[in-house]
């Protein structure tokens, strides 16, 4: 599918940033930036993890103040003070990390950014209309602690919609989307776009940037360092311009040696007790040492719950659906777990991965206290948590003010290198991540891809579960799908296709139990 034509350049820009700085105390961040964005352009962000394109549009979007430098809003010099004066001009932004109240509904946290006391019952109307026409379901009435994180996101697109913004940014807006959510979502910029709506669009996904772009500058160490055209690029020149050299190939290789099973689901069946999780069914799984199987699916079809019955913060019912190292675990707690060796990513890595307000030394000792020895005696070692952060950072290239900076000061994918770097790290004998290269840069993704694979090769078992088909198939040996809270047989790699596994996807696999109306949801889930 080809990008619409690019919009004319007659009109005068709806945006201009000139000289744009910001410095934090470890960093400059941005380093004179200027960037132009027309009405009807769809203009991409492009750069490395931490190459400074989120704290560009935080600034536009009045969440941070700028160092020094201009911005001009349809002609005029305008400083943007807060969020709520960017809405009044009409810009809108989707945040890479949710900005959801948990505890309130979809409803009450789209009222929450709108002015004025909506009506709710009015509004959620709204939202129902926005979802269908733009074919982002979601239901206003949810509770958002219930809702998957690709359902999330779907509420915070829908949410700037429902603002007919005139620049709507948006912040790796595809991470967690299915291909077919995707493809809707693209339709619907471009359909925004020819409506006149300028769009920021940050991805680190290179071919749907050449498939939906006009225009694209390229940022590295804050600074500006390139433009291009993306119709005129492939995803590898494009990389070249970003990291500024090929990008490495993954070396997958066989499985040297597959040995015991280190990680058994024997019939694990679990119904939370909240009403909105998906109920898993009679699970059956084996993963071995010296291999990594892989579990697809939409999201919101019983990845969280089964991440959470796996690593222990949804404590079962009986201990033997869930086998750790040949101990029955499934009334054991997170702790026990990894006791027995297993290390876990869960897939949101602010709240789950890491605490924010911490240091990344005080979030290695959360979960690597007991395998490096970072308690001695019933005291921490803050020397020995200082040095094994570090190595995590040297380790995966994590850009960083170093082991004393808080979490939520990392940019998405540097955090991400972190946390997968600190349970790799570990030399678990059992890892189980969800999404593992989520937000991370073409060049750290290859990167974390090949230590799983290196992981592997040293006789870890290795499970992950992951929406990203193409990453499960470069990295995986078997691989199984997950819909409505059931799990498909599993299939070697090598002997199925990504064409199979999308229509597994949808549920319907050789003896599955559901029917085809059942399917139509599951994908829609
Ligand atoms: N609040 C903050 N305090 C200190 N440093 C910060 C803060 N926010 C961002 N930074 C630093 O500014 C730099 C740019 O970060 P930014 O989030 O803009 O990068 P990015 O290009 O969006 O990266 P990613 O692709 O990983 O999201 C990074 O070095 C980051 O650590």
């Amino acid at each position: 599918m080809t990008s619409p034509p690019p919009p004319s350049s007659t009109l005068p820009p709806r945006l201009v940033l000139r000289d744009i700085r910001k410095v934090y105390p470890t960093v400059v961040a941005n380093d004179g930036i200027n960037l132009s964005v027309a009405p009807g352009e769809i203009h991409a962000v492009l750069g490395e993890n931490g190459a400074g394109k989120s704290t560009l549009m935080k600034i536009i979007y009045g969440v941070t103040r700028p160092t020094s430098g201009e911005m001009q809003w349809e002609g005029q010099a305008v400083t943007v003070s807060s969020p709520a004066h960017a809405r009044e001009l009409g810009i809108g932004m989707v945040f890479q990390h949710f900005s959801l109240f948990e505890t309130l509904t979809v409803v009450e946290n789209v009222a929450l950014a709108l002015p004025g006391k909506p009506d709710l019952d009015e509004l959620a109307r709204r939202i129902e209309a926005v979802s269908q026409r733009y074919g982002l379901p979601v239901d206003p009435r949810r509770h958002v602690h219930a809702l998957s994180v690709g359902e999330r996101q779907r509420v915070e697109i829908v949410r700037c919609l429902l603002q007919n913004p005139r620049l709507l940014i948006m912040d790796e807006p595809t991470s967690v989307l299915t291909p077919q959510a995707v493809r809707k979502l693209f339709e619907t910029l471009r359909q925004l776009a020819a409506e006149g709506c300028a769009i920021l669009y940050i991805s680190h996904k290179l071919d749907e940037i050449q498939e939906l772009c006009h225009t694209a500058t390229v940022l590295r160490g804050g600074r500006v360092t390139g433009h291009c055209k993306p119709a005129e690029e492939t995803p590898e020149s494009m990389a070249r311009l970003m990291i500024g050299k090929d990008l490495p190939v993954c070396e997958h290789g066989s499985p040297t040696h597959t040995g015991e099973i280190r990680l058994r689901l024997a019939g694990l069946s679990h119904a939370s007790a909240d009403p909105f999780a998906t109920d898993l069914r009679d699970i059956h799984l084996d993963v071995h040492a010296g291999e990594i199987v892989g579990i697809a699916g939409v999201s919101g079809n019983g990845q969280q719950e089964l991440l959470r019955a796996i690593s222990g913060e949804e404590v079962l019912a009986e201990k033997f659906p869930v086998q750790i190292l040949g101990v029955e675990a499934g009334r054991l707690n997170p702790g026990q777990r990894r006791k027995l060796g297993m290390c876990f990513v869960p897939e949101e890595r602010l709240g789950r991965g890491a605490v924010p307000t911490m240091s990344l030394a005080d979030n290695a000792i959360l979960t690597a206290a007991k395998t490096q020895g970072l308690v001695a005696g019933g005291f921490l070692s803050f020397s020995r948590a200082r040095s094994f952060a570090e190595r995590c950072i040297n380790g995966f290239g994590v850009k960083c003010g170093g082991a004393a900076a808080p979490a939520r000061s990392l940019s998405g994918g540097n955090l991400q290198k972190f946390i997968m770097g600190r349970e790799i790290l570990q030399s678990p004998r059992l890892l189980v991540c969800a999404q593992p290269t989520w937000g991370v840069d073409v060049g750290a993704a290859a990167f974390i891809r090949q230590a799983l694979i290196d992981l592997r090769n040293r006789g870890c078992a290795v499970l992950v579960i992951s929406e990203e088909l193409d990453e499960l198939f470069e990295i995986c040996d078997r691989i199984a799908v997950i819909a409505k809270g059931r799990l498909s047989p599993l299939r070697p790699v090598a002997e199925t296709t990504v064409e199979d596994i999308g229509v597994w996807m949808s549920g319907l696999w050789p003896g599955s139990e559901l029917s085809t109306d059942s399917a139509a949801e599951v994908a829609h889930a």
